[in-house]
């Protein structure tokens, strides 16, 4: 598993998030470098003590740091183009399961699994009470001074840990990523401050939950499985739960908020606000999400692409940043008991020819697939 951490801050360092430093500032600043320079830069920015990117993006500084900045081919498949002419990614109508569209609707779930990986849902009987005030706890954490949030850093030493730090900061390519992450490993790991996150997030998560485990039940249908298979095999869920919190970038061409990754869980589901960022990738094509206020977004992740021995794909997904307005979501996942041992469906492996997985438990999974994200 990824081990995220927050890097020290300098000595003399002292950076507010509710305000900035001149030294901080200057410090930054002259970490700013052109990407031509970059390769040379990078090196000498190893030690560069930064606590937060939004620390940083406060303090006002005009070009990122060289260690922000993604390689050149990656950079190459930011360029924009308009989203009118793309498909966007599918919409399902939750309500659908519940009359005699029923059948259409889990078809089109199906569907939407096997070619893409992700989908849109709708009426999914969560209250939009209940997603607003989610998001609203989220923005009131980035919101605390830097000190509160610090409180909470994530001690990387401790495997599987909760806590506030950078996205990615620990990445095997040595390439940050623009954006601070609050994560849970499970819920019982609420911070107290603000006062309104326990009870905003323990009550998204329970909805949530519960969307989650039906749509898994149609999705056991469609591959014709057993209704509790997911449940047998993956045993008691694990719930692990990522606020992810991306500054404004003045350069945002250059950086990415989340690194492209998939998912190593069975389904996560994202809550966004109305600021546009998430991307998806449909065959070579990266395809920006549309925030939609009364929807969620699905993801298949690594566990259920391998039960289903790659008849459902997990997406790869990436969050790019802008240079106006901080972006926040927050994504719910489904994980398998870290005993569960993972393999595909013997239902679902063709007779004569061998599985495309090798049998081993969750926890080993995690272990070996540092894919730069921490769930
Ligand atoms: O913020 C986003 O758009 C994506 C978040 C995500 O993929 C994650 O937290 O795993
Ligand atoms: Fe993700």
């Amino acid at each position: 598993m990824f081990m995220a951490t927050t890097l020290q801050q300098g000595e003399g360092s002292e950076v507010e998030g509710e305000g900035r430093s001149a030294m901080a500032t200057q410090r930054m600043n002259n970490l700013a470098v052109m990407p031509a320079e970059t390769e040379a830069k990078r090196e000498t920015d190893e030690d560069v003590s930064i606590s937060s990117v939004q620390e940083l993006a406060e303090s006002g500084m005009q070009a990122v740091p060289a260690r922000f900045i993604r390689p050149e081919q990656e950079l190459a498949s930011f360029r924009p183009y308009s989203s009118l002419c793309l498909e966007p990614i599918p919409m399902i109508d939750l309500e659908g399961l519940l009359d005699f569209r029923r059948q259409f609707t889990m078809a089109a779930i199906s569907s939407a699994c096997r070619h893409w990986g992700c989908f849109q849902i709708v009426n999914h009987e969560i209250p939009q009470s209940i997603l607003d005030d989610a998001l609203g706890a989220a923005r009131e954490f980035f919101e605390m001074p830097s000190r509160e949030k610090q409180a909470h850093k994530i001690d990387p030493s401790i495997p599987n840990a909760s806590g506030y730090g950078m996205q990615s900061s620990e990445a095997k390519d040595k390439v940050f990523d623009w954006g601070d992450v609050m994560f849970h490993s499970n819920l019982d790991s609420w911070p107290d401050n603000p006062a309104t996150y326990k009870n905003a997030m323990d009550a998204y998560a329970r909805e949530t939950r519960k969307v989650l485990e039906s749509l898994l039940d149609v999705i056991s249908k469609e591959l014709r499985l057993i209704p509790t298979y997911f449940r047998n095999v993956f045993g008691e869920f694990e719930q692990p739960l990522r606020v992810n919190y991306y500054p404004p970038c003045p350069q945002p061409e250059l950086v990415l908020g989340l690194r492209t990754h998939t998912d190593p869980l069975v389904l996560t589901a994202l809550l966004e606000d109305q600021t546009r960022g998430l991307q998806v990738k449909n065959g070579d094509k990266w395809i920006p999400v549309d925030p939609e206020s009364d929807a969620l977004v699905i993801f298949v992740g690594d566990q259920l692409q391998i039960s289903s021995n790659n008849q459902y794909k997990a997406v790869s997904h990436r969050a790019v940043v802008n240079n106006k307005k901080a972006r926040i979501s927050i994504a719910m996942g489904l994980a398998p008991n870290a005993k569960a041992r993972i393999r595909p469906a013997v239902q679902l492996v063709d007779k004569a020819a061998t599985s495309r997985y090798e049998t081993r438990t969750y926890a080993e999974v995690r272990a070996s697939s540092p894919n730069g994200v921490r769930w």
